[in-house]
């Protein structure tokens, strides 16, 4: 089991700009694990990712890929050379897509660098059961489509899963101790859910075994950013 001890903090900003003031309210000496996703990479593009690393943080690059295998390999060729630390897919994409992704991520990482961690969107944590059975017409429990996921994903060599905390117990044990369970829709007591379903406090997120958690808008929307963020990371190494 990973315990990365520091949240993952969403950056989820319009601009380039908004990266840099957020940044700049830390403590130079105090490195960070960064989520930049499709609002920012959109906008800015690969420079962002080059700032964010250029300062020591670490950048998990959250772009949740969902194409032919075709495309999403030669994606993800492209994507490695960026020197990111970890890239996703949608595992709704399936088997053979996952492994098209994976071959990418290894022929297109530089010799010499570590290959970033490649894990799958399960079921996003803004899902319901409900809108599950409405809208994707996935008549099981939400809980066995996570851990068909989980299992497909693991079927085809990746490092892991994005899940809700609930979920974490469940999907180790379908798969191994060291699969990685990296969970968002996490909500410090008294927060705001705002679109999220599936939603854990960090304390009760660590007791559960969840390996990373990612936590946006109860960090960046907070009055005070820095004590929000610093809250956050010591209720999830209690
Ligand atoms: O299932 C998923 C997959 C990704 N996310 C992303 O995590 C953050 C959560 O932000 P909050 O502001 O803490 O809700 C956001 O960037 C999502 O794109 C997710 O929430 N759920």
């Amino acid at each position: 089991m990973t315990h990365e001890n520091r949240p993952v903090i969403a950056l989820d900003f319009p601009e380039f700009a908004d990266v840099k003031d957020f940044l700049e309210q830390f403590d130079p000496s105090e490195k960070l694990y960064i989520k930049l996703g499709m609002e920012l990479f959109y906008t800015a593009g690969p420079q962002v990712v080059y700032y964010v690393k250029s300062l020591g943080h670490r950048v998990f690059l959250d772009l949740k890929l969902h194409d032919i295998p075709n495309t999403v390999e030669s994606s993800m060729r492209v994507l490695a050379r960026l020197g990111v630390d970890m890239v996703n897919v949608h595992a709704a994409g399936g088997v053979e897509m996952m492994i098209a992704a994976r071959r990418g991520l290894e022929a297109g990482t530089p010799t010499g660098r570590r290959k970033p961690k490649l894990i799958a969107v399960t079921q996003l944590t803004s899902t319901s059961e409900e809108i599950m059975h409405n809208d994707q017409k996935i008549m099981t429990s939400l809980e066995e489509s996570v851990i068909n996921y989980a299992q497909k994903t693991a079927e085809a060599g990746l490092d892991g899963v994005v899940c809700s905390a609930h979920e974490v117990e469940k999907i180790k044990t379908a798969t191994h101790e060291d699969f990685i369970c990296l969970t968002p829709g996490i909500r410090p007591a008294g927060t705001a859910s705002g679109d999220q379903k599936r939603v854990m406090t960090p304390a009760q997120a660590h007791q559960i075994g969840a390996d990373y958690i990612v936590v946006g808008r109860p960090i960046t929307q907070a009055q005070n950013p820095i004590e929000a963020y610093h809250n956050i990371k010591a209720e999830w190494n209690q």
